[in-house]
């Protein structure tokens, strides 16, 4: 069963995605999922080497083609930040709008995502799940109520995950800063941990610890083609996930 947007039933034409990183672990999920929704159609597939994966239907670029790609109407990046300066530059050049959830970008690479949302609608999200969203609300709550308190925050993920602290952790710290608190980070990577985020408050006598446990990769592929669909249709600018979510 095909979901349609509001938006893509406007227009009734499938909004065209280019895919930045296709081949990873994101990618396919990305991939696998667009295949069933018929407002948004991937048209063109990036990652650094081509022919990795047999990939129906879609045109293949390796790294450093990303000129030869086809007109797109939002491209989708879930690559590595080494990859980063470069699809940006594309992508303003083209004037595609970008959904982006790749981590572990620099300050410099920040800079260049507020000075590209003067030319393009831009939207990074260190985390696509909705959970998350709701979970990021909660810890500046609970940071704001529970002055003085101990704030540790630690990520678990995949053995495979290069940057630490994870991306969804500093959002959390962030968090939990404007909530008054000065947040400790730990890292564990183990086996094939999807990602979990725990945010523990302590003082004498008593702890309140706020957990969210990921067990598929779709529930972020799912939050990045909804922000697809969705900055697609917006003005220059830089969004975040909640403006997405309405
Ligand atoms: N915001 C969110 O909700 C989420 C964010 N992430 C983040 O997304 C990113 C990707 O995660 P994941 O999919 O697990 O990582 P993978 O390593 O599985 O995938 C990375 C992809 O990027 C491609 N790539 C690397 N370098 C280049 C380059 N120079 N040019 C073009 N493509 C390149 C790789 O190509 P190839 O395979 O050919 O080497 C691969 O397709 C990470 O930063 C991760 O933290 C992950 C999950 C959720
Ligand atoms: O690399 C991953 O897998 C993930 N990375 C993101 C992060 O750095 O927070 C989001 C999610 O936790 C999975």
């Amino acid at each position: 069963m095909k979901s349609v947007s509001l938006a893509s039933m406007q227009t009734n034409t499938p909004l065209r995605v280019l895919l930045h990183g296709a081949n990873g672990r994101m990618g396919q999920a990305l991939l696998r999922l667009s295949s069933s929704r018929e407002d948004l159609q991937v048209v063109g597939a990036v990652s650094r080497k081509v022919g990795q994966r047999v990939i129906d239907g879609v045109s293949q670029f390796a790294a450093g083609e990303l000129g030869g790609t086809p007109d797109s109407d939002v491209v989708i990046d879930f690559s590595l930040p080494e990859a980063f300066d470069a699809l940006l530059a594309h992508c303003v050049e083209h004037g595609r709008p970008l959904v982006t959830g790749t981590t572990g970008l620099s300050d410099a690479q920040q800079a260049a995502l507020d000075a590209a949302a003067t030319r393009i609608p831009v939207l990074w999200a260190t985390n696509f799940s909705l959970g998350v969203a709701v979970l990021v609300d909660m810890v500046e709550r609970a940071a704001r109520a529970l002055p003085g308190w101990d704030c540790d925050i630690v990520e678990q993920h995949h053995v495979r995950k290069l940057d630490a602290p994870s991306g969804t952790a500093l959002t959390l710290g962030e968090a939990a800063t404007r909530g008054g608190a000065t947040p400790r980070y730990a890292s564990l990577r183990a086996g094939d941990i999807v990602g979990e985020h725990t945010v523990q408050f302590a003082t004498l006598g008593e702890r309140i610890e706020l957990i969210h446990r990921a067990t598929d990769r779709d529930i972020f592929a799912r939050g990045a083609l909804h922000a697809a669909a969705w900055l697609a249709r917006q003005p220059a600018g830089r969004y975040r996930i909640a403006d997405a979510l309405g």
